[in-house]
């Protein structure tokens, strides 16, 4: 990887998990393995400087969590806890040092490397490559950003009326992938683990 070429990570892991009880889902275990250790490994294997963006409350135990992982990375604690993920986005991409930086969300343990990787290709030269689905929504805790133009464009709508991370989108020139483009991409890349059911069903078909 040349370093021009360098891409930077982000792991989003401030939210309260309330769906999925009283734990927090990133430390939460899956097949032997803390969720957000998994994402942390995948991301390890395209991406060479890493943050992840938690709560101070949540440090130690994601730590723990953390301890030995392919790729060490550093911490960006937000400021204000509770801001939605738009907020964790802009901590997250203003602590990170790469010009383009895929940004993935604790819960989604199946991320493909090669989704951020075709990403990243997409977004040179524009703002950020996102995958819009059929159905019209924008996966945008599984996409490549241009970290400043993102971070600023989180900030600018954190600050508007309107604070949908669609809104920070539209701030931005990204370029919009279709489910069509996604051929070698695993089809479970996108799955999150929202609830304690969601876990027992990944983890039944990781057993089969
Ligand atoms: N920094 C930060 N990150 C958040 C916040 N809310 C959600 N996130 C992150 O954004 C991603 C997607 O959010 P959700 O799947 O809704 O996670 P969540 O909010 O913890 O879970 P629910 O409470 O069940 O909605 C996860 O990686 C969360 O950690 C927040 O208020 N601050
Ligand atoms: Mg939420």
């Amino acid at each position: 990887m040349t370093s021009e070429r360098s891409l930077g990570g982000v792991v989003l892991a401030g939210g309260y998990s309330t769906r999925f009880g009283e734990s927090d889902k990133a430390v939460a275990d899956l097949a032997g393995t803390p969720m957000i250790r998994r994402v942390v490994d995948r991301l390890a294997t395209v991406t060479d400087d890493l943050v992840v963006n938690c709560r101070d409350d949540q440090l130690e135990a994601i730590r723990a969590a953390l301890a030995g992982s392919d790729l060490e990375p550093r911490y960006a604690t937000d400021p204000v806890p509770d801001r939605g993920p738009l907020a964790g986005i802009q901590v997250g991409l203003e602590a990170v040092d790469r010009e383009y930086t895929a940004v993935v969300a604790c819960d989604m343990p199946f991320v493909d490397p090669a989704l951020l990787e075709t990403l990243h290709d997409r977004a040179c030269g524009r703002d950020g490559a996102v995958v819009r689905l059929e159905d019209g929504w924008y996966q945008t805790t599984q996409a490549v950003y241009r970290a400043d133009a993102m971070a600023e464009a989180c900030a600018e709508t954190l600050d508007s009326e309107d604070k949908r991370i669609v809104a920070a989108l539209e701030r931005i020139d990204i370029v919009e992938v279709g489910e069509n483009d996604l051929e070698g991409v695993s089809e479970r890349t996108f799955e999150g683990i929202d609830t304690q059911e969601a876990l027992a069903e990944a983890e039944r078909r990781m057993r089969r």
